[in-house]
């Protein structure tokens, strides 16, 4: 297993072996005691997938606030995404900063995505499936959102934003000037 700082602290590009052979290939996408012995023992509780057909379909950007923040292990099982993530943990040296990796079932990598960040993705191809871990179950009632498109974080998707398949929810989601972050920086 690889893993890659980025330049979000805390945020990680963890690509697993790929055992390749005249069938295909064998991963293990997630292994307790290997993440644990590499210093990642986070106790997920719900797996996740979502599958999104038409390539330029945006979902995010997205966080749960505390008490049932989640941190997040993402993956892309078909096809390719941006993943993007965002630091609004406020009094954080990089609050506003983002950065996108591109997920896909060639590719293999995966991105932990703590707490206290944004997280969204754009599909590059049709049918893209997102897989990916919590450490916190669903909360409705702490689901939270900011507006993909919000010029402040300037997010380059790739595509004219306006142009996107997105939710009626992140259509109306707040800008960061509308919205209070539930987060704090800890150092
Ligand atoms: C997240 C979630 C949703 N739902 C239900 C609620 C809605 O009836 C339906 C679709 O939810 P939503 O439109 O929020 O799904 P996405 O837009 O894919 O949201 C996700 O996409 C971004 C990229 C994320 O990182 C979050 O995990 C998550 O917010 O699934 C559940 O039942 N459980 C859940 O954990």
């Amino acid at each position: 297993m690889d893993i890659e700082q980025t330049k979000l602290e805390g945020v990680l590009v963890i690509t697993p072996k790929r055992f390749s052979d005249a069938r295909g290939s064998f991963s293990e996408v997630w292994n307790r005691q290997t993440m644990r012995e590499a210093g990642l023992d986070f106790d997920f509780v719900q797996d996740n997938q979502s599958i999104s057909t038409k390539v330029g379909t945006i979902r995010g950007l997205h966080y749960q606030a505390p008490p049932h923040a989640q941190d997040k292990l993402v993956r892309a099982g078909r096809g390719r995404v941006l993943d993007v993530v965002v630091d609004v943990r406020r009094g954080s040296p990089g609050y506003m900063n983002w950065i996108g990796v591109e997920l896909s079932e060639e590719n293999g990598r995966q991105l932990f995505v703590p707490k206290g960040f944004l997280h969204g993705f754009i599909t590059r191809e049709p049918d893209s499936m997102l897989l990916y871990k919590t450490t916190d179950v669903y909360a409705p009632e702490c689901d939270g959102s900011v507006h993909f498109a919000d010029p402040e974080i300037g997010i380059d998707w790739g595509i004219d934003p306006a142009a996107a398949v997105v939710s009626d929810k992140d259509a109306k989601a707040p800008t960061l000037k509308e919205w209070t972050s539930p987060f704090e920086y800890e150092g």
